[in-house]
């Protein structure tokens, strides 16, 4: 199972699509679309933060199991940035430090599950991806995609979140040690917009798949 993460915008729902076309497995994702809490959370991040992350929590799980049958099966957001997400929010006060404190014990809890056999519930990825973007670039991103409750213009608070977070995801990387992991240059291959660097993306996990010796079924 290979896991895509990066922050806001950086193209992880892209990627995941052109990833599990490429190696012919099987792709899944968390639909922000019919996700019923997230435009509630930011409306009212401090009522709704808690309830977002177990919805979350709630999701990626399954996704980790939907995943189980190949080691190409790409899910489209790891289950470790969550709790990034959800430090930030309460060092912006926008959750309490007791409801970071109990999801980080429930999501320890379920991770000791974790196992390492083939038939194990909770897998630990084969290969974590990270897609870095500059502040710049997410911001782009966010803009152009135009999700309304995502944009800066209709809440200007949104502007030190999305820039707390994306010098975090920059430390998160560097102390991920679950898995392999691979990092990816979202500034420099512009793999949504540039044929080319799709192919050269491709070509360096490809390479990394090779080296890790992963399979699909
Ligand atoms: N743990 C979390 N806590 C708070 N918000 C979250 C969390 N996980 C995701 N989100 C929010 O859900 C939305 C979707 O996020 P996500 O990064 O998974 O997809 P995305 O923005 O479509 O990314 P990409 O463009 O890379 O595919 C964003 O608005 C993000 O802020």
């Amino acid at each position: 199972m290979i896991v895509l993460s990066g922050t806001i915008g950086a193209g992880k729902t892209s990627l995941t699509t052109m990833l599990a076309e490429h190696l012919g497995s099987e792709a899944l994702y968390e639909s922000v679309d019919d996700n019923p809490i997230l435009p509630l959370f930011y409306e009212d991040p401090k009522r709704y933060g808690f309830l977002l992350q177990n919805y979350f929590l709630n999701k990626r799980l399954d996704n980790i199991k939907d995943a189980q049958g190949s080691q190409l099966n790409v899910i489209d957001r790891s289950i470790f940035e969550d709790l990034l997400l959800f430090k930030l929010n309460a060092d912006l006060d926008r959750a309490t430090q007791t409801e970071v404190q109990i999801y980080g014990d429930l999501l320890n809890n379920i991770m000791e599950q974790v196992d390492f056999s083939d038939d194990a519930i909770v897998k630990t990825p084969d290969l974590l991806i990270y897609i870095h973007v500059s502040f710049e670039t997410m911001l782009e991103r966010i803009k152009k995609r135009g999700r309304d409750f995502e944009q800066i213009a209709n809440d200007p608070s949104l502007y030190n979140y999305y820039k707390s977070l994306n010098e975090r995801y920059v430390a998160w990387f560097d102390s991920y040690d679950r898995s392999p992991k691979l990092s990816i240059d979202g500034d420099q291959y512009d793999f949504v917009a540039d044929e080319s660097a799709a192919k050269e993306v491709l070509a360096l996990i490809d390479h990394k798949i090779t080296e890790l010796g992963l399979k699909g079924n």
